[in-house]
């Protein structure tokens, strides 16, 4: 494994069980994920895109194959330290914001940093610290999700997931619910952080407007790598 490689995914499937009918999302995927790389999913609808971000992320575990992350073969970890991993590790941004309603933007992050182990003491000032990467936000800090505009809730749940300070992003059709010049500025800021904090990025998306902005685009269909095109 060369240093500049995160994440090595070999030869990984997932097949859902639905009684005893067997659905193949992801029939044997490999690929290597740069540090510090802006990498796109596309691909149609159905294709795998979340199961194999969702895999990537942790959150669900495959039917064969591997993913190394960081020199670790993740897909050997249990329960516990799949959670544990992904807690110190990996952030997500999803379509749907899944914002706290009766909570403030400022205490939406603080929750995300709580989660994230963050002393007490320190987590309002870290909050702002976050949200102030993020033009325009400190000012709402005090606003509740439901007085902001989509693309602002968008811009919060990415400070959420900044909370743990990731060193990858997992970014499931993170425009998807939002207009065209919404979606830019979102993945604009999503290229920043790439940019700024070196963050790893891995995005699905079958936008083609959003696709410009990745330094990788993988395209899969029926579970399997159709292509790869390099962008930068
Ligand atoms: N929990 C599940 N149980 C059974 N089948 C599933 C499950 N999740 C996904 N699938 C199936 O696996 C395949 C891949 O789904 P997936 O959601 O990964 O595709 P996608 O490329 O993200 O699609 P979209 O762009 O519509 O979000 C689809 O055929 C889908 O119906």
């Amino acid at each position: 494994m060369s240093e500049d490689e995160l994440i090595i995914i070999e030869n990984l499937k997932k097949i859902y069980k639905i009684k005893n009918v067997e659905f193949p999302a992801l029939r044997g995927i490999n690929l290597k994920i740069y540090k510090g790389e802006f990498l796109g999913i596309a691909g149609p609808s159905g294709s795998g895109k979340t199961t194999l971000l969702d895999m990537i992320g942790l959150l669900d575990s495959p039917t064969e194959g591997k993913i190394i992350i960081d020199k670790k073969d993740v897909t050997k970890f249990d329960e516990d330290k799949r959670a544990i991993f992904r807690r110190k590790n990996i952030g997500f941004v999803f379509q749907s914001y899944n914002l706290i309603s009766y909570l403030t933007v400022l205490e939406n992050v603080e929750l995300a940093l709580a989660a994230a182990g963050y002393p007490v003491s320190k987590r309002k000032a870290k909050a702002e610290e976050i949200l102030s990467m993020i033009p325009g936000m400190l000012e709402l800090k005090n606003k509740k999700p439901n007085e902001l505009s989509a693309g602002q809730q968008q811009r919060v749940a990415i400070a959420r997931a900044l909370a743990n300070d990731p060193k990858i992003l997992i970014a499931d059709e993170p425009t998807a619910n939002l207009d065209s010049k919404t979606g830019e500025a979102i993945v604009e800021l999503l290229r920043k952080l790439n940019e700024e904090k070196g963050v790893t990025i891995v995005m699905a998306t079958h936008d083609p407007m959003m696709m410009k902005y990745v330094d990788r685009l993988v395209y899969i269909r029926d579970g399997l790598i159709e292509k790869e095109v390099i962008q930068k």
